[in-house]
């Protein structure tokens, strides 16, 4: 690909989006982030050799402009933005709970718009990435925003807007889930005696080899699940004790939370 792509916000996101596409072999001239200080532009710039800036209006002239500000920053952003799109870039918003619609209000309904729900392992190469199109998305474009999360992991397209807070709870948000299962199993194999570096390294090559193993098996994951339980052995005992303590249910009540916030966090901000 040879089309520049602007980040408009160099945070957690942005850094493992375009360090991700870097480690890829994206080249890193194509790609220029902005941010309101310089701390965050120079430790990028030092690492992946990208361009930065503090004038947002500098990264917004790329052909594909990111927006990853937070959410509650969004809308200045955006209208500080409007006068200085006429090349007609590609728009990307990876924020969560700000509709479509508001997109088209702050930066002008003729705009292509693509709603993209990124996740941070796109760091490695192994993100999972949402995206919705607005009407104004050509094919070629489309492609072009798929070719580019293509590069970080894998993508999904949805076709009704409401899908990307399901996304969310899937993927944006989920690898705090498995983090949070991660420091759950070094904090007690560390209570029940192995020194917290082993714990750890134990528990995170675990972790790896299960996703890989789902990833490449040719059954599904509750098979795999059974292959690991023998009849009256140790495995089956923990997972009883998850399943008395309801883990599908505590599964479900948190993503839907997580889908939630994203519907409460578009009506805080009077969408
Ligand atoms: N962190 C994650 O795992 C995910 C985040 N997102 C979305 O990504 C967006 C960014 O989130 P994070 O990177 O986590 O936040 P962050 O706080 O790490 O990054 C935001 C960056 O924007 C900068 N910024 C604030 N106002 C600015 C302005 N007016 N102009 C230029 N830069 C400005 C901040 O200095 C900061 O560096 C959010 O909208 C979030 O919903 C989406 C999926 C996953
Ligand atoms: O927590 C958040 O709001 C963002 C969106 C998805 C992941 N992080």
């Amino acid at each position: 690909m040879s089309y520049r792509i602007g980040f408009i916000g160099a945070g957690n996101m942005s850094a493992a989006i375009l360090g991700g596409m870097v480690k890829q072999g994206v080249a890193p001239d194509r790609i220029i982030a902005s941010n309101r200080s310089t701390p965050k532009l120079e430790a990028l710039a030092g690492e992946f050799g990208i361009q930065t800036t503090t004038d947002n209006h500098q990264a917004a002239g790329a052909d594909v402009v990111v927006l990853s500000v937070k959410p509650q920053m969004m809308k200045d952003v955006c209208l500080d933005l409007a006068p200085h799109l006429d090349h007609k870039p590609t728009i990307v918003t990876v924020a969560a709970g700000i509709p479509m619609a508001s997109y088209e209000q702050w930066l002008g309904r003729d705009h292509a718009i693509v709603r993209c729900m990124p996740n941070t392992p796109s760091l490695v190469g192994k993100g999972a990435s949402g995206l919705f199109a607005n009407a104004q998305v050509t094919d070629a474009q489309r492609q072009r925003v798929e070719s580019m999360m293509q590069a970080v992991g894998i993508t999904a397209w949805v076709e009704q807007e409401a899908l990307i807070d399901a996304v969310i709870a899937v993927a944006g948000s989920a690898p705090a889930y498995f983090f949070l299962m991660m420091e759950a199993m070094i904090d007690q194999g560390e209570a029940m005696g192995l020194d917290r570096a082993t714990a750890r390294a134990l528990t995170l090559q675990t972790a790896a080899g299960a996703a890989e193993l789902a990833a490449t098996a040719d059954v599904p994951v509750d098979e795999l699940r059974r292959r690991v339980m023998s009849p009256g052995g140790t495995t089956e005992q923990a997972v009883f004790s998850f399943e008395a303590d309801d883990i599908r249910a505590i599964v479900a009540r948190a993503m839907t939370r997580c889908a939630n916030r994203a519907a409460e966090m578009a009506q805080e901000m009077g969408n």
